[in-house]
Parts: C-alpha cells; sequence; structure tokens
C-alpha cells in the first residue's frame, strides 16, 4: 500500500484497517517518496492500493504507476463523481467510503493471493479436465470477452477463431436460441458469486451453418476470469434445421440410438474393428429410415434420426424396426451381435416450444436414452415426463458434491477425472492399483497411501506408497492386517480399534456388489487432522467407482488370463512378469540394447529367465518379424553340434542324405539364440568366433563362405572368465561376445517379485487344470517369503504347478507348497531291495520295503502287459524316464539341478531329456498309467534318496520285462537297449 499524499485523513483511518486484518501486505509505505521506483514494488506482484488527495492526483500518478505490472486501485479522499473510465487499464478508483468497501476489498485481495497460489496447480489440471469432460475449451475474463480458445474448437470456428481473442464470446460464439441464451449469462453471472463449478445443460452454439449442440462445465478461475469447457454432443446439420423446428406445426421425433457395451467391444476387437461397426450402424440405420428422416452420428457411439412429421406412436414404430434390425445384423467381419439402448422424444405440435424446440427435444431424447441404460441396455425407451424429476434429484445429489472452495472442487474432480481416466486405460490389477495409490499419494498430498484386497479372513496390500521416513510400510501392512477385519457378513468393515501411531488416518472400505473387497488406508501428519478430514470426504466419493473399477478388472483379469493362459500355452509365447527395482533395472537394459544389433551376453543361474530375456531382446530388435532361433549347445550330441549350427551338403557324412542349412543361416535377418554357449567344445567356438567377427560360416562339406545378418544373443550359467582360466572357453570368443552383459538377477534378489510370479502362476494353472482356487492362506505366504528359490523362476513355476495339482480347496496351503530345500530335509532314507521285486513278481512283498516300490512295480508289469499288446513296440523304459525326467525337473526346477540332485553330468541329462521329450507315448490306455506313474514318482521323491531311487525303479523295469515269456529281441526293444546291453542287464540282475 502507498499513501502519495499524506494530508488527508484516509491515511488515520487505513492504518487502522491495515493493523485490523489478517491479511498480509507485502509493503506497507505511509510516504510517497520511495514509490514507484522502489524494487520492493515492482517485483511484489501483488496489487497496490494507493491513497491520493483526489482524482485529479490520481489520473496524473497512474501515467507514472503505468509501468507496474500489478493491479492499482486508487483510494481517493474525495470520491464524489469517480471516473474510472478515465484510467489505464488495470487501474480501478475505489470508493472506499461506501459501506465496508475497504475491509471487503482487503479479504477480496487476500482471496486472490490464495487463488494465486494454485492458480498454477489449476492450470495445470485444466487440459485433463477438457480431457475428461469436453474437447472444446474456452477462456472468458469477467466482462465475457474470450481469452483464450483451445485449438480444437478453434478448428471448429475456422477463420472466425482467429479474431475471436478479445471478442465478446457471445459474438463469436452465438447461442441461436434467446432462452438457451439467458440461461447461459446467468450461469455466467453467477460463477463469481458460487465460486464452484456448474454443470452447463445441453445449449446450442452456432457455427457458419452448423448449429453444435454442447454441454459441460463452466467454473470460476482465479482473477476475474471463467473458464467454460464444452462438450460436443450433437451437430445439426443446418441452421434451417433448428428454423425449420421452431416454425413448423406438425410433431418432430428425435431418436437416440447407443450400441451398449460399446467401450468393451473396442477394446476387445480394437479400434478399427469398433470403427467399423460405427459406419454399418449408420448404414443400418438408414435402411431404415424414410426420405425426409436424418440420421446423424453424435460424438463417441451415440447416433441420432431426426424424424420430421412423426408423432410418438410413429416415432416407437419405427424404432421398434429399427432395433429389430440392428439386433439381426451381423457387425463387421467378425460377425458381432450387439445390443442397443434407444431413448426417443416427441414434441407434439400443441407442445411445440418455440425457440427451446431443438434444445428441448434432445435433452427428452437424452434422458429417455439414460433411462434405457440404467436398465440395463438393450431397449427402447421413450421420454416420459418423471425423467425429470429423477434428473432433479440427480441433480441434487450432485450439488452436495460441489464446496464453496473452487481449489477444492478442482481437486475432488481431478481426483475423479483420474481415476475414471485410468479405469479406462489399465486392465492389470496391479498397475491399477499402484497407480490409485500414486494419485492418492500425489492428489491427497498423504504421507502413505495403501489399497488392500480381501484375501480370505485378512486383507493383504496389494500396493502402497509411503512418502515419510517416520515410519516402514511393513508396520503400516502389520497394523492394517491385525487390526482392520470385516463383519460377519463380509460386507462391511470393522475399523480398527487400536491406533496407527505417528500417522493421522483413515480407513475407506470398498464396497462392491454388497461386498467389501478390499478397503484403501491413507495417512497423513498428525497436525493435518483437518485436512485429512476434508480428504476423507471427498475420498468417499470416488470409492464407490474405484470399488466397481476393481470388481471389473478383478473379473477382466481372470477372464484374460483363462485365455492369456491357453492361447501362450499353445504358442509357447514367453511371458515375463516383475516389479523388483532389480528387474527394473535389468529391463532398461533390455530396452536400450535390444534396438541395436550388438552381441548381448545374458548371466544369470538356471531358471532365471534367460531364455525368456533373449526373446525380449529379439521383440525389442529392429527385426521383430524375422525369426528367432535358439539352439540350446548343451542337449545337442557333440558331433553333431557343427552341423545343427552351420548346417551341412549332403553326403558330408554318413547320414548326411540331404543339403541341409544349419541354424545359423534359418535364423539369416533375425536373432540366433545360443543357450548354455558354455558348453560348446573348443573345436566349434574356433568356428563360431569366426562367424562372431565376419558374419560369415561354411557349412560342413562345403567350401563356399556364406555370409547372413544375424544378430547374436548367448546365455550361459557358467562362470565364463573362470572357464577362460581353466581353459575350457576361448578367450577371444569370450571378449568376442561379451560386447553387452546382461546379469540376470537371481529370484530371490528380485523383492517382491517371486510373491507376484506365484501368485500368476497359481492363476494361471488353476485356469489350465480348471480349478477354483483364489490365493495362498497366510501361512503358506508364510512359507513362501522364508523360501530363497535356488532354481529360481523355473523352480517357482513348477512348485505352483505342483500346488494346483495337490490344492483341492480355494486356497493354497502349506502342504501343497512342496519346496526343494525343505523337501531335501526330510529325506528318509531307504535301501531298495530289488531282488525281492524280482522274487515276488510284483505282488507278493516278502519283505518290508518302500509301499512305493511296490506300487511301482505293479504299475511297469500293467504297462509291460500293454507294451506287448502294440504292433509298433513301445519302449517303456522310454516312456518311464521320461516320466522319470519331467517329475525331477518339476520339483528341481532345471536340468541343471536334476543333475546335481542325482548326481549325473549335466549334459548327460539334457540330452536324455530332449531325446524322450521328443517322443510321443499318447496312447490313449496308457494315458491313466502315466498319470498313476507321476503321481507315484512325485510322492517316492519326496521321500527317498534321490540318487538311488532310479536305479532302483530301472531295475525294477528290467526284473519285470526279463521275466516276460517274449522274444530277447521283444524285451531288447521294451527296454530301447541293444541285444549285448540286454545280455549284460540279465547278468546284472542275475548276480
Ligand atoms: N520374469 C518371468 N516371468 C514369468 N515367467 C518367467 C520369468 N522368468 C522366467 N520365467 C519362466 O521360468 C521358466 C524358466 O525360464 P528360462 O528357461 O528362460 O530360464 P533360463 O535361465 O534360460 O534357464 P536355463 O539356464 O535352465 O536354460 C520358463 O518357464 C519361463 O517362462
Amino acid at each position: 500500500m502507498y499513501v502519495e499524499k499524506l494530508n488527508t485523513p484516509l491515511v488515520a483511518e487505513l492504518q487502522q484497517y491495515v493493523a485490523a486484518t489478517e491479511f498480509q501486505f507485502d509493503i506497507v509505505l505511509l510516504s510517497s517518496a520511495l514509490a514507484r521506483n522502489d524494487k520492493a514494488v515492482q517485483s511484489s506482484g501483488g496489487a497496490l492500493l494507493v491513497a491520493c488527495d483526489s482524482q485529479e492526483d490520481a489520473l496524473n500518478l497512474t501515467e507514472e504507476y503505468a509501468l507496474l505490472e500489478q493491479p492499482v486501485h486508487w483510494l481517493i479522499e474525495n470520491t464524489f463523481h469517480l471516473q474510472n473510465n478515465q484510467l489505464i487499464p488495470g487501474h480501478h478508483f475505489v470508493d472506499w467510503r461506501a459501506a465496508g468497501v475497504l475491509s471487503m476489498m482487503l479479504s477480496q485481495l487476500k482471496q486472490q493471493a490464495n487463488i494465486h497460489q494454485d492458480k498454477v496447480y489449476v492450470e495445470h489440471k485444466l487440459a485433463l479436465l477438457s480431457d475428461c469432460l469436453g474437447n472444446l475449451s474456452l477462456t472468458l475474463s469477467a466482462d465475457g470477452t474470450i481469452k483464450h480458445i483451445n485449438q480444437e474448437l478453434m478448428l471448429k470456428m475456422g477463420t472466425k477463431g482467429l479474431s475471436a481473442n478479445g471478442q465478446s464470446w457471445q459474438t463469436s460464439l452465438p447461442i441461436p436460441s434467446s432462452t438457451a441464451k439467458a440461461r447461459m449469462q446467468q450461469i455466467l453471472a453467477d460463477l463469481s458469486h458460487t465460486h464452484s463449478m456448474t454443470r452447463l445443460p445441453p445449449f446450442p452454439i452456432q457455427l457458419d451453418k452448423t448449429v453444435l449442440m454442447v454441454d459441460g462445465v463452466a467454473g470460476p478461475l482465479p482473477n476475474d476470469e471463467s473458464l467454460l469447457i464444452l462438450r460436443q454432443v450433437a451437430q445439426w446439420q443446418s441452421h434451417e434445421w433448428v428454423e425449420q423446428l421452431s416454425e413448423q406445426s406438425t410433431p418432430v421425433t428425435l431418436l437416440l440410438v447407443n450400441p451398449d457395451d460399446f467401450a468393451e467391444l473396442n477394446r476387445v476387437h480394437g479400434r478399427e474393428v469398433g470403427d467399423q461397426v460405427l459406419e454399418e450402424i449408420m448404414q443400418c440405420m438408414s435402411q431404415v429410415l424414410r426420405t425426409d428422416d436424418f440420421a446423424s452420428r453424435y460424438s463417441g457411439a451415440v447416433f441420432a434420426a431426426h424424424l420430421p412429421e412423426t408423432n410418438e406412436q410413429q416415432g416407437q414404430i419405427l424404432a421398434s424396426r429399427m432395433l429389430q434390425k440392428l439386433r439381426s445384423q451381423a457387425f463387421s467381419k467378425k460377425k458381432l451381435n450387439l445390443a442397443f439402448s434407444f431413448g426417443l422424444a416427441t414434441l407434439d405440435s400443441e407442445e411445440l416450444l418455440g425457440e427451446q424446440s431443438p434444445l428441448e427435444l434432445f435433452r427428452r431424447a437424452n434422458a429417455a436414452l439414460q433411462a434405457a441404460r440404467s436398465i440395463g441396455g438393450g431397449k427402447l425407451v421413450s421420454w416420459q415426463p418423471q425423467f425429470d424429476a429423477n434428473i432433479l434429484a440427480n441433480l441434487d445429489r450432485m450439488s452436495g458434491k460441489f464446496s464453496q472452495a473452487p481449489s477444492d472442487d478442482f481437486r475432488l474432480m481431478n481426483l475423479q477425472w483420474d481415476i475414471i481416466r485410468l479405469i479406462g486405460s489399465t486392465h492389470s490389477l496391479q498397475t491399477f492399483s499402484s497407480q490409485v495409490c500414486q494419485l492418492l499419494a500425489t492428489g491427497l498430498q498423504s504421507k502413505f497411501s495403501g489399497l488392500y484386497m480381501q484375501q480370505g479372513a485378512h486383507f493383504n496390500c496389494l500396493s502402497s506408497r509411503l512418502i515419510s521416513a517416520d515410519i516402514d510400510e511393513d508396520t503400516i501392512h502389520q497394523w492394517a492386517k491385525t487390526h482392520i477385519k470385516l463383519d460377519p457378513n463380509g460386507s462391511k468393515l470393522v475399523q480398527p480399534t487400536a491406533a496407527l501411531s505417528s500417522f493421522h488416518y483413515v480407513v475407506i472400505p470398498l464396497v462392491t456388489r454388497s461386498r467389501c473387497v478390499g478397503f484403501l488406508l491413507v495417512c497423513w501428519e498428525t497436525s493435518a487432522q483437518e485436512s485429512a478430514r476434508k480428504c476423507a470426504e471427498q475420498l468417499e466419493q470416488v470409492t464407490p467407482n474405484l470399488a466397481a473399477a476393481i470388481d471389473r478388472i478383478m473379473l477382466l483379469e481372470q477372464d484374460e488370463n483363462r485365455r492369456v493362459g491357453v492361447d501362450k500355452e499353445q504358442s509357447g509365447e514367453h511371458e515375463l512378469l516383475f516389479e523388483s527395482p532389480a528387474m527394473r533395472t535389468l529391463m532398461q537394459q533390455v530396452q536400450l540394447v535390444a534396438p541395436t544389433d550388438a552381441s548381448v551376453l545374458i548371466i544369470g543361474e538356471s531358471g532365471t529367465g534367460k531364455e525368456v530375456i533373449a526373446q525380449q531382446l529379439h521383440n525389442h530388435s529392429l527385426h521383430p518379424d524375422k525369426p528367432f532361433i535358439t539352439v540350446d549347445c548343451s542337449t545337442i550330441v557333440e558331433h553333431l553340434i557343427e552341423s545343427e549350427l552351420f548346417g551341412h551338403r549332403r553326403g558330408a557324412f554318413t547320414g548326411a542324405t540331404s543339403d541341409q542349412p544349419g541354424k545359423i543361416a534359418q535364423a539369416d535377418g533375425g536373432t540366433l539364440f545360443l543357450d548354455e554357449v558354455g558348453e560348446l567344445p573348443l573345436d566349434i567356438q574356433s568356428k563360431l568366433l569366426r562367424f562372431v567377427q565376419e558374419k560369415t560360416f561354411v557349412a560342413v562339406g562345403d567350401q563356399r563362405v556364406r555370409k547372413v545378418d544375424v544378430r547374436l544373443v548367448l546365455a550361459t550359467n557358467r562362470n565364463l572368465p573362470d572357464e577362460v582360466a581353466q581353459g575350457r572357453f576361448r578367450a577371444d570368443l569370450y571378449y568376442r561376445i561379451n560386447v553387452f552383459t546382461l546379469n540376470l538377477p537371481a529370484l530371490n534378489e528380485r523383492g517382491d517379485d517371486p510373491l507376484l510370479l506365484a501368485r500368476h502362476f497359481i492363476q494361471k494353472f488353476a485356469c489350465q487344470y480348471n480349478k477354483d482356487i483364489t490365493d495362498f492362506s497366510n501361512a503358506s505366504l508364510d512359507k513362501l517369503g522364508d523360501y530363497h528359490w535356488p532354481g529360481n523362476v523355473r523352480e517357482l513355476r513348477n512348485c505352483m504347478m505342483r500346488a494346483v495339482i495337490l490344492c483341492s480347496g480355494a486356497y493354497i496351503e502349506p502342504e501343497h507348497l512342496i519346496l526343494q530345500e525343505q523337501a531335501d530335509d526330510n529325506v528318509v532314507p531307504i535301501k531298495p531291495n530289488v531282488a525281492s521285486i524280482a522274487s515276488t513278481n510284483t505282488n507278493d512283498v516278502s519283505e518290508p520295503q518302500s509301499e512305493e516300490l511296490v506300487q511301482i512295480a505293479e504299475l511297469l508289469a500293467e504297462v509291460v502287459a500293454l507294451a506287448k499288446q502294440q504292433t509298433k513296440v513301445l519302449s517303456v523304459s522310454n516312456w518311464l524316464e521320461k516320466q522319470w525326467l519331467n517329475q525331477c525337473v518339476l520339483k528341481w526346477g532345471s536340468l541343471y539341478q536334476v543333475a546335481q540332485q542325482l548326481g549325473q553330468s549335466e549334459s548327460t541329462i539334457r540330452r536324455r531329456y530332449a531325446k524322450l521329450n521328443k517322443q510321443d507315448f499318447s496312447h490313449d490306455e496308457l494315458f491313466p498309467l502315466t498319470e498313476r506313474c507321476n503321481h507315484l514318482l512325485v510322492s517316492m521323491l519326496d521321500t527317498e534318496t534321490h540318487s538311488v531311487l532310479w536305479p532302483s525303479i530301472e531295475a525294477t523295469l528290467h526284473q519285470i520285462v526279463i521275466q516276460q515269456d517274449v522274444s530277447q529281441q521283444h524285451k531288447a526293444k521294451l527296454l530301447d537297449v541293444t541285444q549285448p546291453t540286454l545280455r549284460k542287464i540279465i547278468q546284472q540282475s542275475q548276480g
């Protein structure tokens, strides 16, 4: 505040005001000397109150104040005949003698200062609001002149838009209906009093020959500005139509048509199909309409049919016909059948409402359409007067949602829009919940926000966000788990009995379909009690949407998992799940290196997902459409590796009956993934080195040098530098392939990923095995949490598969989780008595021995009996070994681990595994025996000493086969051995 002339009684009065008000002035100067040139004044940015003697003084001084970029309010001693219009823009005279004007002004300034703080926030959110509510927006100053028009509206306005800034909005966007115009003026005038967001009823605006029907919201902005966000709801063909409507004396009907669940159709089949369907709907509608009728598409998927000279009854007949037609139509090539909602409204000649007709007609048809939707869709509803009563009731409810504080309104709306946007944009519960927590943290300035979902009798945290160092998340989760419970009906929460220290918190239940599916826990500092209370109120308004969305996403996920599970299993495609920081960092590296042609070496323990990462590298490479070829170097017989990789010419070696391209040639243009590259023999390493250096190779038995464009990805679980030091891996090759190394963390280094993956696999296998499993019980969660997964993701996956097979209830219990290391601790060693099995001929057990071994002997006898009847001899030993290895892999997670556990060489195990899994044993009669065998093996593996188990099972089979009454040749075939080997087997068993 400044006082220019000090000889006035005003000064004392001003001083009094300044002292009394709680408003903080930036600067108070009661001397004129420093005023205009003071730097502090110029930088203060706030409004200035300047007291001076007379109007003349003030007018003289405005010139000098013109350079200041802040509003200046002149307070003059003599307020008689104030003439504001002589002042330069930004300056005002204030009649301070009018009742209370000075205190009002001071409080206004205070408000302005507060609003100023919110302004950046508000402006930032405007774009968001206009995204959610509508596509057209314009900002108006207090007197109704346009300050800003968004681009979309600018496009619609054409040349008029370019000159619209500074014009009155009614000139630029005239409202052709005087009733609507009066209503709009009223709404805008009211804004400054109510300070609240206001919904606009549909009203027309005229742009050239087109009439746009719009609705939206209007809200006050800081600095006396208003914002109109308009949503285009309909477009009339021409101005004439409106005129015709208002002049006619015949009835007119408007029909609004909307396909139900169109958003879902778009989501499932994609936008392109959606657009195609919309086009077909329009064509289909036109086929039913008469020549004078006119169909148009509203924004979104709402269509309108304007039916002139049509009374309600005629309109209904036409609409029923159209409904029939649309229902029976198979849309798009995909043969989609859709349901439709119809809203119909008629204005009878005697009821014509003059200029308001089109507006009223639209409003009624729209209300009827809403009514059709609200009863589940698929119906035609005609407008009835009682709909208005419902709308009023709704508006009444709405009005409670808006407060007197615009920034609170913005915040609530913002949160709602953000959540609405989220609801539409994600179909993953995990992503959704973590985004919701993020929103709650930023939108409500909370210290902690967590989303908890009901799991059995407890609630588990799905996602949370903590912005406070005062407490750790586990403490909050633990508190929530212990103190927040469901009522016995499962429909309500019993609020916590003990408080959570160091925070002020709210617990808001998420109730949908009369079931409490979870709750939100939001915490603030204890001092923020008041704002916490307000936020909680706001949150309560959002949570029904949130709960419904969660419910919907869960259903979708279940559905999707069922579908994707089957698809992926069939296509062999691997997906990659992770949340942990370690994996995020790794995936960032993957994203970085994938679109280059650099060779990538993936290092990681067995089962960590090296192959999945290799696939990701290919999927994100420059040529994802080209081949991705995998070679597992450990499973190929040594002398065939060269030919497998580089190919061979016909006659290159015995058995090379034709030219064969190798894997390298097959991968041309794409990616070659060499898994277990550490297993390659040294001579092949030399050949590979040449290929890595020059991208050329020579096929076995060929002389031609071939060139290919192949991106190499290699993986190993060996320590290659060690292998180099031991002379088992070529140093030059190592340096060549080690261009970019990805170190895949072991599963126990991936934070919460094991649980994420475990839940994923449980869902996947539950769907595959058709079981209704909801989740883990708390005890099994504890068991999982204590385990460190030496066999990594593969072990986890297999463990979950077994858990699902073993589980018959809704929850996976600890006994279903057979964990490798814990199982090993419980080993009960037994000494198999093979001789006794042989002597008992499988039935009569004369000595105590493993129950399962006896059962397996019985089973093998049945299998051998079956195999003997087959015309094409079935190798029982291969069948048995296949089941054995499969169960071992399921138990230990990887072939590497299997080899370790069984004390055999990894490459032998890999070779056998690869060979056996190529063999087909899909005889119908064998199927139940295979099932029984697997069951027995599972339980034997849990109780027996692994290293001696297989020899005893194998010996049992040998005994059974040897005793069969068939030729030696037949026996050799049953055991898939040569005759000399069979002789040895017989000798051993007799010795
Ligand atoms: N992050 C992950 N998300 C989902 N599934 C995964 C993930 N990582 C691995 N898997 C699954 O775990 C199993 C083992 O993965 P993969 O074969 O890629 O491991 P690996 O490290 O190549 O093993 P090995 O060294 O024994 O060849 C596969 O079934 C794979 O689909």
